[in-house]
């Protein structure tokens, strides 16, 4: 069964399409930039080997539906395409960030799912609107296939009220749902299952704290496989430092800005989402420009970094306190499985919490598997965990439709 996966994001949309029998990878790519003038589309198919043929698009891309149309060309290719047509695809899964208090798992997309989908859009502005287009998109062009919606804060909804509810009035929380919801659930729980099966944890009392470092970047503390604790919010605003993002903010600081700067709310919301963060402290989001700026010794670079790292070190407290311990502290994502020097940052003078990082280990691994980068007798081990969102969906979505 072929299984197409669509990872709509504010600005791209990432895809890979499976041959579910097994688990083969028949092509992967991103488009990225959708909305500027230079978007890029970089499409890779697959040989039975597993060798990837690349191949680089630039052009204009001002929306969601010509990227998808671009992807849709490149798969049905007659002379380097994977499938012969759409519909070949028999179901396409996809990630869906905000699914509110509706969902606690995959869905099989109705039109009453689409409006619970819709219901969310304040909750996550810069992504349910887009996942929604490409559900749309996707139904009008593989119209045999069943589409699927897997939520990143389904894996959430786990977490007990003492962990998910604000000390602000109940009525807030009954009424308008303003609670904790938590994003990244499908990369927290392909993650903490890894290394779950990793350590040999399977079916025993286990301790993980996930890391997931991306352009949004969040934390959960997973017990026995499910989520207790998560570090962002109500929306992806809240918890770690990001590469646009403030996380964690007074929120007097708001109010300020407003009554003080005379600023409305849409523009202090765009403030914190897409102008704070590294590139607010920096002047840049990417973790490579900022990566190279510490090492020539910038003084604004150093400080970011060790902001971005302090508070991940803040969060592994926390979690180990919520948790009673930990068996394993898990980097993933773009930042966690790439950048060393932000790991050693974020665990190391933490001896007193049992965690001991191999600095060697950490700096030379290139983690294209689980690595280990702690040193024998850490009590905590500290594990790269190459993330993989779009196989989980796949797999979510091969399980609900058998
Ligand atoms: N080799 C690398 N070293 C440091 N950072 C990297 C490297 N490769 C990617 N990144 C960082 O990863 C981020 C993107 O991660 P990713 O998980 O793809 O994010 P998202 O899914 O949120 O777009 C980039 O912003 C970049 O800073
Ligand atoms: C929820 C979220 O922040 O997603 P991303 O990291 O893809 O922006
Ligand atoms: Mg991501």
């Amino acid at each position: 069964m072929k299984i197409l996966v669509i990872n709509a994001g504010s600005s791209s949309l990432k895809y890979q399409l499976f041959e579910m029998d097994g688990t083969q990878v028949l092509c992967s790519g991103i488009v990225e930039r959708i909305g500027l003038e230079n978007g890029i589309i970089t499409h890779k198919t697959f040989d039975a080997e597993g060798n990837a043929t690349k191949t680089k698009k630039e052009l204009p891309i001002p929306n969601h539906n010509v990227g998808l149309t671009e992807v849709v060309g490149l798969l049905t290719d007659a002379d380097n395409g994977v499938i012969q047509n759409t519909d070949d695809i028999q179901a396409v899964g996809h990630r869906v960030v905000h699914g509110g208090e509706f969902f606690s798992e995959t869905m099989v997309i109705t039109e009453e799912v689409e409006a619970k989908i819709k219901e969310c859009f304040q909750l996550a502005p810069l992504h349910n609107p887009a996942n929604l287009q490409g559900i749309e998109d996707c139904k009008a062009i593989f119209t045999k296939a069943t589409q699927v919606a897997v939520f990143d804060t389904a894996f959430h909804q786990t977490m007990p009220g003492k962990a998910f509810r604000y000390a602000v009035p109940t009525e807030l929380y009954e009424k308008h749902g303003v609670r904790v919801y938590g994003m990244h659930g499908t990369s927290h729980k392909y993650v903490s299952k890894a290394a779950i099966d990793h350590l040999g944890l399977a079916g025993k009392d286990s301790k993980i704290i996930t890391v997931h470092l991306g352009n949004g970047c969040s934390m959960s503390a997973v017990r026995n496989g499910e989520c207790i604790d998560t570090s962002m919010g109500f929306s992806p605003l809240d918890g770690l430092m990001m590469g646009t993002r403030s996380g964690d903010i007074d929120p007097a600081v708001v109010f300020y800005l407003m009554d003080k700067l005379n600023m409305k709310s849409e523009e202090v919301y765009d403030l914190l989402n897409k102008k704070s963060g590294m590139l607010g402290v920096t002047g840049d989001s990417d973790m490579r420009d900022i990566e190279d700026r510490f090492a020539a010794g910038d003084e604004v670079a150093i400080l970011a970094t060790h902001m971005y790292t302090y508070r991940i070190k803040k969060y592994i407290g926390a979690y180990m306190a919520a948790l009673n311990g930990a068996d394993a502290i898990c980097f993933t994502a773009g930042v966690g499985e790439n950048d060393h020097g932000i790991r050693h940052y974020s665990s190391i003078e933490l001896e007193g919490l049992g965690i001991e990082l191999d600095a060697e280990k950490n700096k030379n691994l290139r983690a294209s598997d689980i690595e280990e980068i702690s040193t024998p007798s850490s009590k905590v081990k500290v594990l790269i965990v190459p993330t993989n969102e779009e196989l989980e969906i796949a797999q979510q979505t091969l399980a609900v439709l058998n």
